[in-house]
């Protein structure tokens, strides 16, 4: 990454190609990066002192907002290298404040799920590790990460976000296409070959989803399942956050096998809640939540795992019927 010296001596033009967010960081101090001959330091010194009091800052300002800035794309940038050995959960309590008498210790590589009844508090506990709860949830749960406390910098900031989450419900709010919205996350990911990352992660979130979109489909018209499609392709292809969790795959109608081993491609700690056997079988280990707390751990058996190939079977057959109900088919063979 360029320091803010190099970046000034710059000719506008490269700046705009090699940097383009700064052409956004510029325009929202209404300042249009025109003369591409210039470098950008003689042009922010071209402006007179009025022209800075029209745009409501002085040039010092300006350039000190600069260098933040440059370091924010600098952080997100190396955010790729991001690594944790490990997340800690230390119990808390569960809905009635009983102790959970609980630390479990989870590392890169690993799938855990997390199953219980409806209500049981599957999603808090995944919430707890969002937000890195430091006895500070209903649930009085403590994360470490790497053994320890994080500290608030990696708790609340947005460059470093530890966590990704896959929650049930994605509502678009902006008006905007599908490769927009995924240009717009690339570009902040800085991610090289932007239509490169947008025609993959269409082209994967399809694979996912039924029915088929476009990169020109507005985001807002996707269905359910096509929009946590194209969440989890964007989040496999762009988040560099060494820990995924995945809020029930299974309800949005997309072919949650290929979802799992598009998310847990990488050296991620994934952490997943289900009502699906298979996903709960498929992981490692999985927590079982009773009255908020977790109840008891579980690790896989061999036996458990040899039952997974007939469990698909069984899958199989259901897709079809499901497949064949769509298509509008009658469902009057016998079924074995
Ligand atoms: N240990 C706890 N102490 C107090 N409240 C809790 C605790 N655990 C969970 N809750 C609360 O219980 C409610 C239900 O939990 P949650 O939504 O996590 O359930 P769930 O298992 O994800 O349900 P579903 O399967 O329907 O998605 C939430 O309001 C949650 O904050």
């Amino acid at each position: 990454m360029n320091s803010l010296e190099e970046i000034l001596e710059k000719e506008i033009k490269s700046v705009k190609t090699e940097l383009p967010q700064l052409i956004g960081f510029f325009g929202n101090y209404g300042i249009e990066l025109e003369r591409e001959h210039l470098a950008l330091g003689d042009y922010l010194s071209s402006f007179t002192e009025e022209h800075y009091e029209d745009l409501g800052i002085d040039k010092q300002q300006l350039i000190e907002n600069l260098d933040g800035f440059l370091e924010q794309l600098a952080a997100i940038s190396n955010g790729g290298s991001m690594k944790i050995a490990s997340l800690t959960i230390i119990g808390g309590h569960d809905k009635t404040g009983s102790p959970e008498n609980i630390e479990l210790t989870l590392v890169p590589g690993s799938i855990t799920s997390i199953v219980g009844p409806t209500g049981s508090g599957k999603s808090r506990l995944l919430a707890d590790i969002e937000w890195m709860a430091q006895n500070d949830t209903p649930t009085g749960r403590t994360i470490l990460v790497n053994g320890e406390k994080p500290d608030t910098n990696l708790r609340f900031s947005l460059e470093h976000k530890l966590v990704a989450q896959l929650s049930q419900n994605m509502n678009f709010v902006m008006d905007t296409c599908v490769s927009e919205f995924i240009r717009m996350h690339a570009e902040s990911r800085m991610v090289k070959n932007i239509p490169q990352a947008v025609s993959e992660i269409v082209a994967q979130a399809n694979m996912l989803a039924g029915e088929k979109f476009t990169e020109q489909t507005p985001v807002t018209a996707l269905s359910g399942g096509q929009s946590r499609a194209l969440m989890i392709a964007d989040t496999a292809f762009l988040s560099s956050s060494p820990v995924v969790l995945i809020d029930e795959i299974e309800n949005a109608g997309i072919d949650r096998k290929k979802a799992l081993a598009l998310l847990v491609k990488k050296e991620k700690i994934v952490l997943m809640a289900t009502h699906d056997p298979i996903l709960a079988l498929m992981a490692e280990q999985r927590l079982v939540i009773k009255n908020g707390g977790i109840y008891k751990i579980i690790q896989t058996s061999l036996a458990e795992k040899s039952n997974l190939s007939a469990l698909e079977a069984l899958d199989n057959k259901i897709l079809s019927l499901r497949t064949s109900l769509r298509r509008g088919d009658l469902i009057e063979q016998e079924i074995a």
